[in-house]
This record gives structure tokens, sequence and C-alpha cells, in this order.
């Protein structure tokens, strides 16, 4: 499993050091950008992470300052489940009930030693089927109405 990580120029700092984290841990990494802080727009990046995730067994995760924009971008497209978390119980419930495949954080909201525990727990947490994957499906098929 490779994780994609992407962000505006709001979320640089922090995706720098979320990739540094999840490489020093072993993780695979394909970091799609921004690589400096020059304005952009969050969509693009939210979108491009996004298309890659969808279809595949790799897991998303991407930044941009509050976390909402570049998340409503991801989650646009097809396949995507891309959870907004402020803290390791959103985190930890995003995977075990609604198997989200893409995680968002803010880096203007939340701080670095947060955010990285946040990444572990989303990482390190199984989706639990049962009950939740009908829910989970019912969500997916919302996307063919
Ligand atoms: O959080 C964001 C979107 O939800 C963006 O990072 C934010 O809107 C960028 O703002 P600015 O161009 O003023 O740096």
């Amino acid at each position: 499993m490779k994780i994609v990580l992407a962000c505006d120029h709001g979320g640089f700092e922090l995706k720098e050091a979320v990739r540094e984290h999840l490489t020093k841990k072993g993780y695979e990494v394909n970091d799609i950008g921004v690589y400096d802080t020059n304005s952009v727009d969050y969509p693009d990046y939210g979108k491009k992470a996004a298309e890659l995730v969808a279809g595949s067994d790799d897991k998303g995760i991407v930044i941009c300052g509050t976390g909402i924009g570049i998340s409503i971008a991801a989650n646009k497209v097809h396949g995507i489940r891309c959870a907004l978390c402020t803290n390791e119980y959103m985190a930890r419930m995003s995977r075990m009930h609604n198997d989200a495949n893409m995680l968002a954080l803010g880096n203007r909201v939340i701080g670095q030693g947060a955010a990285l525990d946040i990444v572990d727990v989303w990482l390190s947490t199984e989706f639990e089927g049962g009950r939740h994957l009908n829910r989970v499906k019912k969500i997916m098929e919302i996307e063919n109405i």
C-alpha cells in the first residue's frame, strides 16, 4: 500500500512533516506536491490525489489550511471517502466505521504533534465491517443516483 500525499500552500509545512514521518516509518509515499509555499488552488491537488487513490488499495492524505476545501474536493471523486479529522478519536472512527480511504488535515487548525498522532492512528486502524459495511455501501450508492 502506498500513501498518496498532497497539499496546497496552506498545508505545505505539515505535508513535509507527514512525508518525513511516514518515510521514517517505512511507508512508500507518493508526494504529488506542492513543493513550496507559492499560492495554488487546493481543488487541483485534492482531485489529483483522489484520482490516484480511487479504485486502488492505496490511501491518501491531503492537507490545506483548514483541511475543509481539499477534503470537499477529494470527496467529489468517485470511490473516495475522505475524512477531515482534528483528533485521534475521529481518525479511529473514520477507519472503523466509515472505511475512509483518505484523511484530510488542517495545517492552520492543529499542531504538528497532534497531526502526526492522528496520521498514526488512522493508518493503523482497520475497518470493522459488519453493520458498517452496509452503511458505507449506501454512501457509495449515492454516487450512482
Ligand atoms: O484551507 C484552505 C481551503 O479550505 C486553503 O488552504 C485556504 O483557503 C488558502 O487560503 P489563502 O489563499 O488565503 O492562503
